[in-house]
């Protein structure tokens, strides 16, 4: 069994162009396989752009990424092959349908249409759009797009998932419609780097949080223990308020 951690950051820092401040404050993580984990923090507090760094996105400014042991420098292809990403935004064509869509994105990882076709129709029938497989993604609701989206990063079968906001804006069935695919994927193996700020959720979901501001991991833990080691907390909510304040996090 391979015993390197999935995902080792050492010393990530980054700065924007333009910007007199860190984004990403010297970061030291290490994700091993199989786990949920959650990243989660205030507004503006580097989750997208520590996801992104770590999807081969955008480069750190300083320090190191390594993804089963291999770097974006020397290795951005046979990387980009083992993950899935499921960005925040839609990235998805509004006058394509559904298949034609999740068909356009599974030949982009060099899928054959033949291949492709009853992998498609099967993520789609476990998320429920089996029905609206040959409508317009322009007719979808925010939910359905979220959907299809999520399916869009996992045709290939990533070892390793990264997801930016999968429920933010949705309805509650949606939601947990896309969270029991991910526990789905996840009992399959895959594992899973999600950001969110649906705390409840990520108490439910995630088997490691780790709690981001300011650029700077200040807790990573179970939920569980992060609950039960921080005075009066009932949930992760309470855990979140003590360690990153009350005060909003306006930025612009
Ligand atoms: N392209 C960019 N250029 C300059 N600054 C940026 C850029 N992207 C993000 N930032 C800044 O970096 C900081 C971290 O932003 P980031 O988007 O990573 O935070 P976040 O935790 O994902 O926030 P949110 O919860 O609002 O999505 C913020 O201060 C943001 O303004």
């Amino acid at each position: 069994m391979d015993t390197t951690p999935l995902i080792q950051i050492k010393q990530v820092s980054k700065q924007y162009k333009g910007a007199t401040f860190l984004s990403l404050d010297a970061v030291d993580l290490q994700i091993n396989r199989g786990e949920v984990y959650g990243l989660l923090g205030p507004n503006g507090a580097g989750k997208t752009t520590l996801i992104s760094i770590l999807c081969g996105l955008i480069k750190p400014t300083s320090g190191e990424v390594l993804i089963s042991g291999k770097s974006f420098k020397t290795d951005d292809k046979e990387i980009r092959k083992t993950i899935g990403v499921v960005p925040q935004e839609y990235a998805l064509y509004p006058k394509l349908t559904a298949k034609e869509n999740l068909l356009y994105f599974g030949s982009m990882f060099g899928m054959k249409k033949s291949e492709l076709k009853p992998i498609v129709s099967t993520h789609l029938d476990q998320l429920g759009l089996l029905p609206f497989a040959d409508k317009k993604i322009k007719t979808f609701s925010g939910g359905m797009k979220r959907r299809v989206n999520l399916i869009a990063g996992i045709l290939h079968n990533p070892e390793l998932l990264f997801l930016d906001e999968p429920t933010v804006g949705v309805d509650v069935q949606s939601k947990q419609a896309i969270t029991t695919k991910l526990q789905e994927l996840n009992k399959a193996g895959t594992t899973i780097i999600y950001t969110s700020h649906h705390l409840r959720e990520a108490q439910d979901l995630c088997s490691l949080v780790g709690i981001i501001d300011s650029g700077k991991i200040i807790a990573e833990n179970t939920p569980a223990k992060l609950i039960s080691e921080t005075e009066d907390a009932r949930n992760l909510e309470d855990v979140f308020i003590e360690l990153t304040g009350r005060e909003l996090r306006d930025y612009a």
